[in-house]
């Protein structure tokens, strides 16, 4: 199994390569990449703890050699916010490395998973599948937006509320990956019930988390580590698709006839990617009309990626 990480040198890039390094199937290769001068460090650091997992630093010029035979690639490549600035101002910055990294794997390893973090989420994973049509290598199964750290924040912060075992809370998130088009489905975790009051106050909780760390921060990026964590859970899923385990995760996915070209599911993973797309349930009215509200939201920022390649 061969996984790279491009923007493995960053905040999410370092936290994200620690937890591989100690959890991917022995035997696994590592490919770090970066166009930071640091990431051959950054390799060097992480081969000294004694997993069997290959670590290789790549730099600027050396994509090709990173990505080839790649099974997974995970992309945290790019700007993160400041406070004051919402996902949807990176798009400038941050749409052209994507569009790069996507030429990238269509050149080298067109067969790969790819996991896409970097923000605006809603239009960066339109970019990487109109690269891929372009270049006629496109499969919508195997490309995923991650929206695990929206997943991890509702288990910890209902856990918080309610004073149950974190690891028995489960919690649906369907839409996107900013502001209201996050949206975790409070009427379906089970085990625990939320009073009206309770559900809003805690949806926007959820979808306003990665703007509480970007004040915390103070200027000083968003939130890494429990992204890495959130992004070291979601390639262990894909991973164990591939070896054959019937998993369910959710992700940010191209679906046909759905609510929006590309909306968060739960999703069978398997040894292609996405075997199939699974039903979020049925929505409490609160939910209802929170989907229908976001979804204008949404679809331009899906209409920008899309318009990003073919506009
Ligand atoms: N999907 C999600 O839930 C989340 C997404 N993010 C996003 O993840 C991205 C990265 O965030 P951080 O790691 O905090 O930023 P960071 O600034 O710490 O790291 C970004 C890394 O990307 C590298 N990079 C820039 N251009 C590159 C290119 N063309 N090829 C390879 N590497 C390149 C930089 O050298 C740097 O090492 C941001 O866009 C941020 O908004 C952050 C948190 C959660
Ligand atoms: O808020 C940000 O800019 C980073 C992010 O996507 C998150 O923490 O959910």
């Amino acid at each position: 199994m061969k996984v790279a990480v491009l923007g493995a040198a960053g905040g999410i890039g370092q936290a994200l390569s620690l937890l591989l390094k100690t959890q991917l199937p022995a035997g696994s290769e590592l490919a770090l990449y970066d166009v930071a001068p640091v990431v051959p460090g950054v390799a060097v650091d992480l081969s000294h703890i004694p997993t069997a997992v290959d670590v290789k630093g790549y730099g600027a010029d050396d994509l090709a050699p990173a990505l080839s035979g790649a099974d997974i690639v995970i992309i945290p490549a790019g700007m993160p916010r400041k406070p004051g600035m919402d996902r949807a101002d990176l798009f400038n910055v941050n749409a052209g490395i994507i569009k790069t990294l996507a030429e990238g794997i269509v050149a080298n390893c067109p067969k790969a998973l790819v996991g896409v973090i970097t923000n605006p989420v809603n239009g960066t994973v339109p970019i990487v599948a109109e690269v891929f049509k372009k270049a006629g290598t496109y499969e919508a199964n195997r490309v995923f937006g991650v929206t695990t750290l929206d997943v991890i924040r509702s288990e910890a912060f209902i856990a918080e509320l309610k004073g149950v075992n974190v690891a028995d809370v489960k919690v649906p998130v369907i839409g996107g990956h900013s502001g209201t088009t996050i949206l975790p489905l409070l009427s379906q975790v089970e085990g625990v019930t939320f009073s009206e009051e309770e559900v809003a106050s805690l949806t926007p909780r959820i979808q306003n988390a990665g703007t509480e760390v970007v004040n915390a921060k103070a200027g000083g990026g968003s939130a890494t580590l429990s992204m890495g964590a959130a992004a070291a859970r979601f390639t262990m899923s894909l991973i164990k698709g591939l070896q054959g385990e019937d998993v369910v995760d959710y992700a940010y996915v191209a679906v046909e006839n759905g609510d929006a070209e590309y909306f968060a599911h739960p999703v069978r993973l398997g040894a292609n990617g996405v075997e199939e797309i699974l039903s979020y349930g049925e929505l409490s009215a609160f939910e209802q009309k929170a989907k229908e509200d976001m979804l204008a939201t949404l679809n331009k920022d899906i209409q920008e990626g899309v318009d990003f390649i073919n506009g």
